[in-house]
């Protein structure tokens, strides 16, 4: 089986704007996989590129091994997109709303019907069928959209921000549901910007910045690479900064306080404790602060940020105008294709 999704190389310019660059990305089937990044990393025009409402500027893009814009129907026939904007007909009640998606995809009026009942069952709106989508509240819209998008037994979902600005409960329920349709094989591909989200539910996330990928790893693997910091508090406050070993990363003192930045916290501390001990000092208290993935999101993206400004500066506006490149040879600037205007307008995105 091909992987879920295959980017190699991809590109999206809005016309100077590079939205896109070069992104190579492979999500196997059956995955949980995270895309993280700021606001602006292009994490939804990445998502847009595979499902055919943007179209590409370079590069290539498959689901399943369908490419997404040579064979655009069998690659869109198998995402269900929850996206992250409500893009619903809000004049049709949401039953008919979820059966308009299915028969869109082909499948025939009854078994859509069926379809429709069982999705709105699973995520719990079931009994506001009849209503229409603007009366309902934020969290029911957004479990429509994701019913919506699983009404075509999709083998890959999508799900751009899901769980933006809803409550906690709605939160739990969301996750618990898409880790059960993930349970029974379906691979998911979701954008949050909640970092506990991506810890909870992952396998992999890769961390996107200015439409570059920073890194692709499992949560666990990314929190080994930041530092935890030992927290140590003396019975009386030492005169000089204590020497400790070379495991120290950077030690800062503050009254009878010192922090000690180190890799591992939990591994580190004993020694750390026996180093101060033989200096003279008595310990009074110890705390190990770990590092929490979103400090290493932070980090990774700032790095970044800094390495990008500085080449940037140095080649980056040169080899435009060598190369051409930041403007898009499709005269597409705002990014919508006709596809995705023609689908937002039928609300069947
Ligand atoms: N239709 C469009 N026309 C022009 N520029 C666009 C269009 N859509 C997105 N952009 C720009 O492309 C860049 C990437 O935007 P995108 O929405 O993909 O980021 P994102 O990572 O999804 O951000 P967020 O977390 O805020 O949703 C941004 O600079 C954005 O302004």
């Amino acid at each position: 089986m091909p992987p879920a999704i295959e980017t190699v190389d991809l590109v999206k310019n809005y016309g100077e704007l590079r939205a896109i660059r070069e992104l190579s990305l492979t999500v196997e089937e059956g995955e949980f996989f995270g895309l993280l990044g700021p606001n602006g990393a292009g994490k939804t025009t990445f998502i847009n590129t595979l499902v055919g409402l943007v179209r590409k500027s370079g590069g290539e893009a498959r689901v399943f091994g369908h490419d997404v814009e040579d064979d655009y129907q069998h690659a869109r026939n198998a995402i269900g997109l929850a996206p992250q904007e409500f893009n619903v007909d809000r004049f049709f009640p949401i039953r008919e709303v979820v059966m308009h998606k299915a028969g869109y995809h082909g499948v025939p009026e009854e078994e859509a019907a069926e379809r429709a009942e069982d999705v709105l069952k699973r995520v719990g709106i079931y009994d506001k069928r009849h209503e229409r989508f603007d009366w309902l509240s934020g969290g029911m819209k957004r479990r429509l959209l994701l019913a919506r998008a699983l009404v075509t037994d999709p083998d890959l979902l999508i799900l751009d921000e899901p769980t933006a600005g809803v409550d906690v409960q709605l939160r739990h329920d969301l996750w618990e549901l898409v880790t059960e349709l993930n349970e029974e094989g379906t691979t998911v591909l979701l954008t949050t910007h909640y970092i506990e989200e991506a810890e909870r539910l992952c396998d992999r996330v890769a961390i996107m910045n200015e439409g570059r990928k920073v890194t692709v790893a499992t949560p666990d693997d990314l929190k080994t690479r930041g530092t935890d910091t030992i927290s140590v508090r003396l019975e009386s406050p030492p005169t000089r900064t204590p020497e400790v070993g070379s495991y120290s990363h950077g030690t800062t003192m503050s009254g009878d306080r010192i922090d000690v930045r180190v890799d591992d916290g939990g591994a580190t501390a004993p020694k750390l404790l026996n180093d101060l001990e033989a200096a003279g000092h008595e310990i009074v208290d110890l705390e190990i602060a770990r590092t929490s993935l979103e400090d290493i999101f932070v980090d990774l993206t700032e790095r970044e940020d800094r390495s990008v400004t500085r080449s940037d500066a140095e080649t980056g506006k040169k080899a435009a105008s060598e190369t051409g490149e930041g403007t898009d040879e499709s005269g597409e600037t705002d990014g919508r294709s006709r596809t995705q205007e023609t689908e937002e307008r039928e609300g069947i995105a």
